[in-house]
């Protein structure tokens, strides 16, 4: 398999082409069928989907929230993301469908659940989004369970990759990619930071870095092969104009073509910025993308609508007492309405008095804490 020669550094020369369908199949069995069939013969290696258990990745108000949009299928986000959402039979009639036509099926784990439910699957890597990069316990049970992971980055800061980068070498898992990733739906070019790939690459030379676009087109996505990105994932779609968040910043079956194609007759390895403008023939969008002026990896201003809807919080995973200290099971990791402290500080909570007591999927906060 591609992924796990490049993982395991067997190969140099391929490039792995994910197409995430993500929630692009519009809850239709159908369409995701069709989606599986067009990303094969457009040249994919892989379709990838999105895995969640709701009550696990949502707290209850979070589920119940509005869910106001153009692109909503529900009144709540609930109700929304369950429209959304295929059932683990209907996971395996896809799984099935993707072994018989020869291409790796996969998802995102969005939860434990999910994460578990995966593995049972055996696919051949699991994905963990850009949400749930700093979701610390979901990274050290994937990295126990010793599967290939490809991780996003998208919505946190370099110190939250180093501690992702601590988490596998503390599990001593060897065999995963960290992703280089801005979750703004669609990016624009000056958002791109592609250059945050040649960083990866210098401060991580062991590991290989992929690049999980959201901008438009396909111009962007070549550089960042031509920088070094050796895992490519864009969303897909039949159709940009649908109804649904990702679609407008998808690419449709001829444009994965063109892309692959592309990418086929690139000769070079690494190719420096100022030679990649003449080589794309990159106008202004090119050269914004390739500009990170000198920024280290953080949060973007436009990943903060994201973060803020899809971002993970610390919440209480039953009720607690006041006065109650906090251990590791006290604790979950959810999307929570409003928001509690951001799940980067797991490990930094652990022993801490509870000031007040908390009901279940309650977040927790500064304020709940004696400090
Ligand atoms: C961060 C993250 O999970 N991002 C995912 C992957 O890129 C997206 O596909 C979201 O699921 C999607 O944009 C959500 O849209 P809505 O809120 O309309 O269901
Ligand atoms: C959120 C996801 O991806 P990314 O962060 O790479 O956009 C995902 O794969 O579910």
């Amino acid at each position: 398999m591609l992924l796990l020669d490049i993982l395991d550094k067997k190969r140099t020369d391929g490039i792995y082409i994910i197409a995430e369908i993500g929630q692009n199949h519009q809850g239709s069995m159908d369409v995701a069928i069709k989606m599986i069939y067009e990303a094969k013969q457009a040249g994919c290696h892989c379709v990838k989907f999105q895995k969640s258990n709701l009550p696990s990745k949502f707290t209850r108000s979070a589920l119940e929230r509005d869910y106001k949009s153009k692109h909503s299928w529900g009144s709540t986000y609930g109700e929304h993301k369950e429209f959304l959402e295929f059932s683990y039979e209907q996971y395996r009639i896809l799984q099935a469908y993707s072994q018989e036509i020869s291409i790796d099926f996969t998802a995102s784990a969005m939860d434990m659940h999910s994460l578990e439910f995966l593995a049972e699957l055996k696919v051949p890597f699991i994905k963990i989004g850009s949400g749930d990069a700093n979701n610390f316990p979901l990274l050290e049970k994937a990295a126990n369970l010793g599967i290939p992971l490809v991780i996003s980055t998208g919505m946190q800061s370099m110190l939250t990759v180093s501690k992702i980068v601590d988490i596998m070498d503390q599990a001593n898992h060897k065999k995963y990619a960290l992703m280089h990733c801005v979750s703004s739906y669609p990016t624009a070019p000056k958002d791109c930071n592609l250059q945050w790939i040649s960083i990866l690459k210098q401060r991580y030379p062991h590991l290989i870095i992929g690049y999980s676009g959201h901008e438009l087109g396909i111009t962007i996505t070549k550089a960042a092969v031509l920088l070094g990105a050796k895992i490519i994932e864009r969303h897909f779609t039949l159709d940009k104009s649908q109804k649904g968040s990702d679609h407008r910043c998808s690419l449709e079956p001829n444009e994965f073509r063109s892309l692959i194609r592309s990418i086929e007759n690139f000769r070079f390895d690494t190719v420096k910025p100022e030679d990649i403008l003449g080589l794309l023939d990159g106008g202004r969008d090119l050269e914004e993308a390739l500009d990170n002026n000198g920024r280290e990896k953080c949060i973007l201003d436009c990943e903060l609508p994201c973060r803020s809807k899809l971002g993970k919080s610390l919440v209480a995973a039953r009720s607690l007492k006041k006065g109650h200290r906090l251990q590791r099971a006290d604790i979950a990791i959810k999307v929570s309405e409003p928001s509690g402290l951001s799940a980067e500080n797991f490990f930094d909570i652990i022993d801490k008095e509870l000031a007040i007591g908390l009901n279940e999927d309650e977040p927790i906060t500064g304020a709940s804490m004696i400090i």
